[in-house]
C-alpha cells in the first residue's frame, strides 16, 4: 500500500523519550498503586500475597523430591534389597506437589481476575469522580485530552500491572529457593546465570522503551483514530456520512493515520525480534557452558546423578526466571510509567471552586447580579470573547440576549453560572463577588438549559428529572414540569410513557424530533426549584404555536424570578423586561423593546429586518 500524506505534521518522537531515570523513578507509583489495589479489596489482597508465597517454594521442592528420587532409584539398582516404599512416598509427594502448584496457579489466577475486575470498576468510578470536579476550560483543552484518554486506558490495562508485580515478587522467592540451591554447589554458577541473562534484558529494555516512547508522542492520533471509527460507524452520525457519502473519505484518512501507526510500529517490532534472537542465543550459550561443568562433575563421580538432573533443573529455571524477572522488570517500569499518566490525571486540580469560607446564598436575591468590566478570553483563542462588559440583572427582572452569531450571549450565560472566571473584572450577586459563594449553591440557585442541551439516552422520565436529579423518583414534580415544558404532549404518544427508554442506542429506544427533544429539554428548566433561570435559545426548534405557549408558560413560572433568554426571535425577545445587544463581546444596547426601537439603533435594525421577513 502507498504511505499517504498525513495532513499535519507526525510527532516529533524525541520529545516524548522515557530516560532511564525516568523508569525507575516511576516504580515509585507503585506504593500508591497498590494502595489502590489495597481500598479495592485488602481480603483479595492478602489471599493473593500469601497464595503466591507458598507457590514460589514448589519448583525447588519438586526439583529436590526429583533427586531424591533419582538418587534412590540408582541406589535400589546397586542394592536390590533396598526399601521401595521410600520411592514411592517420594513420587507420591512429587505428584502432590505437582497438583498443588495447577490448583494454587489456578486460584491465583482467579484473584488476579477478581481483583484487576473490582480495580477496573473502581479506578473508572474515581475518574469520573474527578472529570465532575475538573473545570469546563480543561475539558476543552487538547492536551487535557490525551491526559483523559491515556488515564482511561489504564482502567482496563492496570490489572496487567497488579499479576505482574505479584508475578515478579514470587518469581524472585522462587529463584532464592532455587539459587541457594545452587550456590551450595557453586557460587560462580549464579555470576554465570547472571552474565547469560543480562544482555537480553538491555535490549528488552531498549525496546520497550521504544514502544512506550511511540505509543505516548501518538496519543492524539490515536484519539482521532477512535474518533474516525467512532464516527464512520454510528448512529449519531449515519445519516449525514450516507448523505454526504463521507464513507471514503473517513476511511481513507483512517487508513493513511493507521498505517503510519502501523509502519512505526512495524520497525520497533522487527528490530526487537532480530535483537531479541541473537540476545537470547548469547544467554542459551551460558546455559549450556554452566550445563558443560555440572555434567563434567557426574562423569567424574564427583556428584550424583540425582544431584545432576537437580543442579541442570534448578539451572534452567533460575535462568528461565531470571529472564522473566528481568523481562517483566522492563515491562513493570513501563507500565509504572503509564501509571504516572493516571496519577497525572488524578493530580490536574480545577482552578474554579469554592472558597474556604464561603458567604451564604441569598434567598430571595435582592439587588441582582452586577457585571462590572468583565472580559473573557478562551484559552485556546487570542481574542476576547467578552470585553469591557459592564450592566446589571436586577432581581426578578427578565433580561433578554440579542446579537450576532459568536457575540458571546452564550460565554456571558456561562460566566454567570461560573463555568468560567472573568479574567478581567468581576461579577457580583449582591454586592459580593461570585467567587465567594459557594460553587455549588451558586450552581443550584441557577438553572441554565444550553442551545446544545444533551440528549440522554435514558427514559423521558430521567431526560426531564436531570433539571434536578435528586428528585428523580417525584413522579408528580416531573410531571408538572413535563406539562409546562409541553413535553407531557410529546411523551402521551410514547409507549412507555415516563419510562420510555429515549434514542436509539439501547433497547427499545425511541428517536424523538428536535422539537420533541427540545420541550423535554426544556423540562429541566421547570424541575428546578432555581432563582435564576436561563434560556439559550430554548425554542430554537419548535413550531410557531409551541414557542407562543412555551412563552405564555414561562412568564408565568418565572414570575419574581430573574431569568436570561438568548434568542435570535424578536417575537420572544420583545417580552422582556429589558433586552441587552452584544456585539463583538461588547454591550451594544440595553433598554426596553420600546427605549431601543425608539434609540433607532441595532436592535431596531434587526427588528425591522425580522418584522419585514414576515411581511
Ligand atoms: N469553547 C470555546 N473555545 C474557544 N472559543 C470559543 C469557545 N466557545 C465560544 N468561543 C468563541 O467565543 C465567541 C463567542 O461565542 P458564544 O458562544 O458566546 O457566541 P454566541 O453569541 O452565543 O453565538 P450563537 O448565536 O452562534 O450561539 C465566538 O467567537 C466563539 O468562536
Amino acid at each position: 500500500m502507498a504511505k499517504k500524506e498525513i495532513p499535519h505534521a507526525a510527532p516529533a518522537d524525541t520529545k516524548d523519550q522515557v530516560s532511564w531515570r525516568e523508569r525507575f523513578a516511576a516504580l515509585g507509583n507503585l506504593p500508591a498503586f497498590f494502595k489502590l489495589v489495597w481500598e479495592v479489596s485488602p481480603g483479595l489482597f492478602l489471599g493473593n500475597a500469601a497464595l503466591r508465597l507458598i507457590r514460589a517454594a514448589i519448583p525447588a521442592a519438586t526439583l529436590y523430591v526429583g533427586k531424591l528420587i533419582i538418587d534412590q532409584v540408582v541406589g535400589l539398582s546397586r542394592h536390590a534389597n533396598d526399601d521401595t516404599n521410600y520411592i514411592w512416598w517420594l513420587v507420591g509427594a512429587e505428584f502432590g506437589l505437582a497438583v498443588l502448584s495447577t490448583a494454587l496457579a489456578r486460584a491465583v489466577a482467579l484473584m488476579d481476575g477478581l481483583l484487576g475486575d473490582l480495580f477496573a470498576n473502581q479506578t473508572s468510578i474515581r475518574l469520573m469522580e474527578h472529570a465532575a470536579t475538573l473545570d469546563l476550560e480543561q475539558f476543552e483543552d487538547a492536551t487535557f485530552y490525551d491526559k483523559l484518554e491515556r488515564a482511561r486506558r489504564q482502567t482496563t490495562g492496570r490489572t496487567v500491572l497488579l499479576s505482574g508485580v505479584f508475578g515478579q515478587v514470587q518469581e524472585l522467592i522462587s529463584v532464592g529457593f532455587l539459587a541457594a540451591g545452587l550456590a551450595v554447589y557453586n557460587p560462580w554458577l549464579l555470576l554465570l546465570i547472571l552474565l547469560a541473562v543480562t544482555p537480553s534484558f538491555i535490549g528488552d529494555n531498549y525496546f520497550n522503551q521504544r514502544s512506550y516512547s511511540l505509543s505516548r508522542s501518538w496519543t492524539p492520533e490515536r484519539r482521532e483514530l477512535d474518533y474516525l471509527r467512532f464516527i464512520g460507524a454510528s448512529d449519531e452520525t449515519a445519516k449525514e456520512v450516507k448523505i454526504f457519502g463521507l464513507s471514503g473519505f473517513l476511511i481513507d484518512r483512517f487508513r493513511s493515520l493507521s498505517w503510519e501507526y502501523y509502519l512505526k510500529n512495524r520497525v520497533i517490532a522487527i528490530s526487537r525480534a532480530g535483537w531479541g534472537t541473537l540476545l537470547t542465543a548469547l544467554g542459551t550459550a551460558g546455559y549450556y557452558g554452566a550445563y558443560v561443568w555440572i555434567v563434567m562433575r557426574a562423569v567424574s563421580g564427583q556428584i550424583s546423578l540425582g544431584d545432576l538432573t537437580f543442579l541442570a533443573g534448578s539451572f534452567r529455571q533460575v535462568r528461565a526466571s531470571l529472564e522473566g524477572i528481568l523481562l517483566q522488570f522492563s515491562s513493570l517500569t513501563q507500565e509504572a510509567i503509564y501509571l504516572q499518566d493516571l496519577f497525572d490525571y488524578f493530580a490536574i486540580k480545577p482552578l474554579i471552586h469554592s472558597p474556604k469560607t464561603t458567604r451564604a446564598f441569598p434567598n430571595p436575591i435582592r439587588e441582582g447580579f452586577v457585571f462590572e468590566n468583565v472580559g473573557f478570553k478562551y484559552t485556546n483563542s487570542e481574542r476576547w470573547a467578552l470585553r469591557n462588559l459592564s450592566f446589571t440583572l436586577q432581581a426578578g427582572e427578565k433580561l433578554a440576549l440579542v446579537g450576532e452569531n459568536g457575540a458571546g450571549k452564550t460565554t456571558l450565560v456561562k460566566l454567570l453560572a461560573r463555568l468560567y472566571d472573568p479574567a478581567e473584572g468581576r461579577i457580583l450577586l449582591d454586592g459580593y463577588d461570585l467567587r465567594e459563594y459557594d460553587l455549588m449553591e451558586l450552581r443550584r440557585n441557577i438553572g441554565v438549559i444550553f442551545q446544545d442541551y444533551t440528549r440522554f439516552k435514558m427514559s423521558a422520565g430521567i431526560n426531564i428529572a436531570v433539571g434536578d436529579i435528586d428528585e428523580r423518583t417525584n413522579q408528580p414534580r416531573i410531571e408538572t414540569s413535563a406539562q409546562r415544558s409541553l413535553a407531557d404532549t410529546v411523551i402521551a404518544k410514547l409507549a412507555g410513557g415516563y419510562d420510555q427508554q429515549l434514542g436509539r442506542s439501547f433497547g427499545k429506544g425511541v428517536e424523538l424530533s428536535g422539537g420533541e427533544w427540545q420541550k423535554v429539554a426544556l423540562g429541566r428548566a421547570y424541575m428546578r426549584d432555581a432563582q435564576l433561570i436561563i434560556l439559550d435559545e430554548p425554542t430554537a426548534a419548535l413550531d410557531a404555536r409551541a414557542e407562543y405557549e412555551v412563552f405564555q408558560r414561562f412568564g408565568t413560572l418565572t414570575d419574581g424570578k430573574s431569568s436570561v433568554i438568548i434568542s435570535h426571535r424578536f417575537s420572544t425577545v420583545r417580552m422582556a423586561d429589558r433586552i441587552l445587544v452584544l456585539e463583538n463581546g461588547t454591550l451594544l444596547e440595553i433598554g426596553s423593546h420600546y427605549e431601543l426601537l425608539e434609540k433607532d439603533g441595532r436592535y431596531a435594525e434587526l427588528f425591522g429586518l425580522q418584522a419585514r421577513g414576515y411581511q
